[in-house]
């Protein structure tokens, strides 16, 4: 007799034959479940419909919860749950009609044996592409095998092929043909200043502020200490709460004079009255004490970048961190002295900033910084959703727009092309500011920090942000989020599906260059510095090594 009752996991169902398992992640937030269900039911009729055609049968792995009236796996302790009903070795469809909490279900696909495919929606009403390419950029950190699909209709040949590959081998091969290696670098003065900016980092070494890690259940946007460092940024990790104390410390007349400061120069506040609903002045108080806080936090710590998660614990809190991030990542923006008064903190400079906390952003974002500055260019840059996209004139026009706000540099007209608008209350329910307004058409340097092979990488890419007719900036806008800044994309030497096969994150980054020349040789001292720093450079698209 045992000494012991040995406890053993619990009893996984049998695999069936021609039977895919689906599962979907889901929002912490029970609003953004409810408002993307329906998107979401449409998905899986589909996927059913296109599934039943091979002969092949999906089974939902949790039924929708009638207390919630839908069917996403909205914590990772239910995840754990939902994957006892999933045999190990079962092929395994992850569909995503909104934006998604990875850790909801990472657990689960760590140890998942079947194979994996990622689906999503090609449409912009929710931000389903968004998760799944948050998504996927865990998988790549996790080093666990995956495929990944999208559609429009799901009717498309590329689609059904896609799905047929899948069903038939366990797997989707993607053209990727667009990637480069970086060549052997010339001996120019911006590959020089590349090289330099990198052994002054790693000798200098530099502190990213993060208040409160791991924003959203996004494990692709956490850099560990050991890749991290060697670059020679080193975490500070603040409190969100820390900020919200000094935020108590910062008068009405100062916050007052962040407020007056944004009217004085341009910038429009759709105000209204109704604080659940609308914006409200005593919102945007709050934030410009907030923006006053972070500086002043910044400062005390002596800290070259800063991002903060905002939307889990902060959201229940105050407003949004969204008109704060925006201002600070602008070089001209309200003054703020320190606390003694004798200096105006980072006169004249943006301050590196990561938004959602995002670690791969952070770490871009320095590099692009200082790169951009010894250039003599603006260097606020912004992190951007790859919220959808569609044709326009033959040309495929990326609606890059991330959930708040960028630095105002980056509107054609500055402050004056900025419109405060309410933060959603499905997502926000303490409201604030957004930055609304239109990216100004311009040559653009985009990229992306991710970690495969458990080391760090970089996407580098060309693109331009395009002008469209006011008609169609508001159609895109109302098919997605008209309070959040948009950037008309095109990206060179890039169709839309090697890009959504390859990007590792829910996120791009994206800075100005004032002409292409300028841009070329700007990305050239990037991929210097970043080749320099140990990651690995990857040139995509038409992305180029100036000679
Ligand atoms: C408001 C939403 O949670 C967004 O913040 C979300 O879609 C993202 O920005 C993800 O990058």
């Amino acid at each position: 007799m045992p000494a012991y009752t040995l406890p053993s996991p619990v009893t996984r169902p049998a695999l069936e034959p021609k039977t895919a398992w689906l599962i979907s992640s889901g929002d912490l937030r029970e609003a953004p479940n409810r408002s993307g269900w329906p998107i979401q039911e449409r998905m899986e009729a589909e996927l059913a419909r296109v599934f039943g055609d091979l002969g092949w049968n999906i089974r939902r792995a949790n039924p929708v919860d009638p207390a919630t009236g839908h069917g996403f796996i909205s914590s990772q302790r239910m995840g754990l749950e939902v994957f006892t009903a999933i045999p190990e070795e079962a092929p395994l469809i992850v569909a995503e009609a909104v934006w998604q909490y990875s850790h909801h279900v990472l657990a689960g696909l760590r140890t998942h044996r079947g194979p994996i495919l990622t689906v999503a929606n090609f449409e912009g009403d929710a931000p389903g592409l968004v998760g799944l390419l948050g998504l996927n950029g865990g998988l790549t950190k996790m080093g666990k095998p995956y495929s990944s699909i999208w559609s429009v209709d799901f009717t498309d040949e590329w689609f059904l092929d896609g799905i047929r590959s899948w069903v038939e081998t366990g797997s989707i091969a993607h053209d990727d043909s667009h990637v480069h290696p970086l060549p052997p670098l010339p001996a120019t003065d911006e590959v020089a200043l590349g090289r330099a900016l990198a052994a002054q980092l790693t000798a200098d070494k530099a502190i990213f502020g993060v208040f409160d890690e791991g924003c959203m259940g996004m494990y692709n946007a956490i850099i560990d200490d050991e890749l991290m460092n060697p670059l020679g940024i080193y975490k500070e990790r603040l409190s969100q709460s820390a900020l919200w104390a000094e935020m108590q410390t910062v008068s009405e007349d100062d916050a007052r004079g962040v407020l007056d400061w944004l009217l004085e120069h341009g910038m429009t506040f759709a105000f209204g009255s109704d604080e659940a609903t609308e914006l409200t002045e005593r919102q945007v108080l709050l934030q410009a004490r907030m923006y006053i806080a972070l500086l002043r936090i910044a400062d005390d710590f002596g800290l070259d970048a800063i991002g903060i998660q905002y939307q889990q614990g902060l959201k229940d809190i105050c407003p949004a961190s969204d008109l704060a991030e925006g201002i600070v990542n602008n070089a001209e923006r309200p003054p703020v002295r320190s606390r003694d008064g004798s200096r105006v903190l980072w006169e004249g400079l943006p301050v590196p900033l990561a938004n959602e906390a995002d670690e791969g952003v952070a770490i871009d974002a320095l590099i692009t910084h200082r790169v951009w500055q010894a250039m003599g260019l603006d260097s606020a840059n912004t992190l951007h959703d790859v919220r959808w996209g569609e044709e326009f004139d033959g040309t495929f026009v990326w609606v890059f727009e991330i959930s708040g706000s960028v630095p105002p540099s980056h509107f054609a007209e500055g402050y004056a092309g900025a419109t405060g608008w309410r933060q959603n209350p499905m997502y926000f329910p303490l409201g604030g500011s957004t930055i609304k307004g239109v990216s100004k058409a311009g040559e653009v340097v985009w990229s992306r920090v991710y970690i495969q092979d458990a080391r760090l990488h970089v996407d580098l890419g060309r693109g331009s942000a395009i002008d469209l007719p006011a008609e169609e900036t508001e159609r895109r806008w109302q098919a997605t989020n008209p309070e959040w800044p948009i950037m008309h994309a095109v990206l060179h030497g890039v169709t839309r599906d090697q890009f959504m096969a390859r990007h590792k994150a829910n996120h791009a980054q994206l800075v100005y260059a004032p002409d292409a020349e300028t841009a070329d040789r700007a990305l050239t001292a990037k991929a210097a510095m970043f080749d320099a720093l140990g990651v690995t450079v990857h040139l995509i698209g038409d992305a180029r090594i100036a000679s």
